[in-house]
């Protein structure tokens, strides 16, 4: 299955629009897992349980598992994936840019390594950069377009021939880079009038959107702007509000506060799917 027959059927099969995203803080992590030396391993498997009926992808970022030399972890978390949930794709988040001959490297280590569906790209250096990964026929290449974080501005939204920069980014994956009919763009829930704009210039394209719960962008507004006819169209990622969902004090398991809020959110996303 390609990455997008995948992410069609997940959208279908569990009517969710929700990306359940994976930045393990070890900072953060329950008492009982403290210590343990597969902390982040466990970790990661108890939320994908607790959410998996409710995700049409799961996103692991890799900064959290490198920074603290836990790859193998990683790879144990997709190969768990892989295993006991073929049907929901894994979106690394990499967010890789890098000249062609080490954009290899880089896809090899998504593709082939982790075994992911997706991986997260940066466009800066242009299409040679991004090429290595369209290689990989079955697989998505997400380009970032319109960031979720404020700092985005400061070149994304530069004029150039009439047009932001970010819409230009927009158009060349949508017209030139998608070879393969795999490709998505990132675009931020924070901003949902350059998402409508984005969705305006891609068609159909799957759109990952990152920006709701921790960084407080509106739902209602992420889903009006960026849904497609048929009410589909956007990975609606969700990390922190999720991982670190349980209450101080509450007597909530922590599995279990995740499964209410990542229902919470999809329902939430549901009601203006359609509406
Ligand atoms: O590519 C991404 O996933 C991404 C792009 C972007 O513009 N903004 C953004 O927050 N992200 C990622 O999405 C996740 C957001 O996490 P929360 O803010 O905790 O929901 C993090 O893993 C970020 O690295």
């Amino acid at each position: 299955m390609t990455f997008i027959e995948k992410l069609n059927s997940a959208w279908t099969q569990h009517d969710s629009l929700l990306c359940v995203g994976l930045d393990p803080d070890v900072t953060r992590f329950p008492s009982a897992l403290q210590g343990k030396p597969d902390a982040i391993f466990l970790f990661c498997k108890e939320i994908i349980d607790a959410t998996a009926d409710a995700a049409c992808a799961f996103k692991p970022q890799i900064a959290y598992f490198a920074a603290l030399r836990a790859e193998e972890q990683l790879e144990a978390i997709c190969e768990y994936l892989r295993k006991q949930y073929p049907h929901i794709p894994v979106i690394l988040d990499a967010k890789r840019g890098d000249i062609g001959a080490t954009a290899e490297q880089y896809a090899r280590e998504a593709f082939e390594r982790y075994g992911a569906d997706a991986v997260t790209v940066n466009p800066y250096m242009g299409f040679d950069s991004v090429a290595p990964y369209l290689e990989w026929k079955d697989r998505g290449t997400i380009v970032l377009c319109r960031t979720s974080n404020p700092g985005g501005s400061d070149l994304q939204f530069l004029q150039a021939d009439g047009k932001p920069v970010y819409q230009h980014v927009a158009q060349l994956v949508a017209e030139k880079w998608n070879t393969n009919g795999q490709c998505g763009l990132v675009v931020g829930a924070t901003f949902p009038q350059e998402l409508a704009k984005v969705r305006a210039i891609v068609g159909d394209m799957p759109l990952l959107v990152p920006g709701i719960g921790a960084q407080g962008g509106d739902i209602e507004a992420t889903v009006r702007a960026g849904r497609t006819a048929n009410g589909m169209g956007m990975m609606i990622n969700s990390s922190r509000a999720i991982l670190y969902a349980k209450p101080a004090n509450s007597a909530e398991g922590a599995a279990q506060a995740s499964r209410r809020v990542a229902l919470e959110t999809r329902d939430a996303i549901n009601q203006f799917r359609r509406a």
